[in-house]
């Protein structure tokens, strides 16, 4: 079976990015040519651990580097202080050295704490991203985002890091659960969402092959996800302009993980698919994008089974999300930047937004 490569252009920090089945036992030679020594430091949580960590440890052995390792707890209550000071207690304990390669097997969980503590450990410890959720091969082991999550928010406290090499074995993917699968398809709709239309059309007729699994389905939207992604992350490393489409949904998303306790309440993904919705309809609500876009996304959406709108468990409280909202990192002078869209494909970002809209479609959605 092939295997395809991409790269991120970011001059000496570019790297590759190899999708394609199998890769968890070629990663020892894989990652030899970009490691300064011959330690690997391994970190995965414990539901990846049975399943993958003897297979990479086999494969560093086979490559003759030498490893320790350690395993987290599963769940984003994982991407926290607590566990990010013991995650680099470990580290220290292992005697990590500044040119020891550290590993993040599992989902985004792993790889935005690894790659946060692999940032401060001792200035600054390369890193390689092993990504075994959907979510994580479409998304966050490429771009260099790392952190944790604080009482204040999501993803408050973190810092660029670039991995070094990113690994994403698509035979993984079989043995996620379906919940899991469809929140990464969230990641994966964005991109249509913010600029490839013709993708989004290949998804409401193929979107079904990649969640089921069909290899080949899976690897093509893992490989235009991962390519529209290096492509916004080449012109903008560090968010100063672009880069912030990527967060489309995710101020409303991060809300309402905040507002669940950043818990599997509801799921990153999830999130993402609501919050997409909510700046779709919003687009709508303020005359920008035409109705018939918002509902062809809500339609889609939920066609594979994601959630659209906020669940009738609990009592959503509208001022409360807003104040969510208003920690979001793309404030500025106070004002929040939305991404909004003018239809499917045509997404943009503006501070222009009225708080009453916001305030009212926010309503429409947290009605009973
Ligand atoms: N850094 C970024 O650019 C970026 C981008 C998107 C999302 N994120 C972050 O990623 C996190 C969500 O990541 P996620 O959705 O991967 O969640 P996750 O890391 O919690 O993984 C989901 C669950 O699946 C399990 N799992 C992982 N791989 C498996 C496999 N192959 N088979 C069976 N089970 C497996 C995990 O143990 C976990 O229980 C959030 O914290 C989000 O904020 C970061
Ligand atoms: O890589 C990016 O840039 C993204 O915005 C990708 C998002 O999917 C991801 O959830 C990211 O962590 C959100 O960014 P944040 O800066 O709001 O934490
Ligand atoms: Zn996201």
């Amino acid at each position: 079976m092939t295997t395809e490569t991409l790269s991120v252009a970011l001059a000496e920090r570019s790297y590759d990015i190899h999708i394609g089945p199998g890769l968890i036992d070629r990663a020892g030679t894989l990652m030899k040519p970009v490691m300064n020594g011959n330690r690997a430091f391994v970190v995965t949580d414990d539901s990846v651990a049975p399943l993958y960590l003897d297979r990479l440890l086999a494969s560093l052995d086979k490559a003759g580097i030498k490893h320790l390792n350690t395993v987290l707890p599963h769940g984003e209550s994982t991407k926290d202080f607590s566990h990010l000071e013991a995650l680099v207690d470990a580290m220290l304990e292992a005697r990590c050295e500044r040119s020891t390669m550290v590993v993040a097997l599992g989902g985004g969980v792993v790889g935005d704490l690894t790659g946060f503590a692999a940032s401060i450990l001792q200035r600054g410890l390369d890193f390689v991203q092993v990504p075994t959720t959907l979510l994580a091969q479409v998304d966050s082991s490429v771009g260099g985002k790392t952190g944790i999550n604080t009482r204040h928010g999501k993803n408050l406290v973190g810092a660029f890091h670039q991995p070094r090499l990113v690994l994403a074995d698509t035979q993984a993917l079989t043995s996620l659960p379906r919940r899991q699968v469809l929140a990464g398809y969230a990641e994966v709709v964005k991109y249509g969402c913010i600029d490839e239309p013709e993708f989004f059309a290949w998804l409401e007729e193929n979107g079904f092959h990649v969640i089921v699994g069909e290899e080949k389905a899976r690897r093509h939207a893992v490989a235009v996800s991962c390519r529209a992604k290096a492509r916004i992350v080449a012109q903008d490393e560090r968010e100063g302009g672009v880069r912030a489409l990527l967060n489309l949904g995710h101020t409303f998303a991060h809300a309402l993980e905040a507002e669940t306790g950043f818990s599997d309440e509801m799921l990153h993904g999830e999130a993402v698919a609501i919050g997409m919705v909510m700046a779709f309809r919003l687009s709508a609500r303020l005359g920008l994008a035409p109705v018939e876009d918002a509902v062809r996304l809500e339609r889609h959406l939920a066609k594979v089974g994601l959630p659209t709108g906020l669940s009738r468990n609990r009592v959503w409280d509208v001022e409360r999300l807003i104040h969510h909202m208003a920690g979001d990192k793309k404030v500025k002078d106070g004002k929040v930047t939305f991404v909004l869209a003018r239809g499917i494909g045509q997404s943009f970002l503006t501070r222009e937004v009225p708080a009453e809209a916001v305030r009212e479609m926010l309503q429409d959605f947290a009605k009973v």
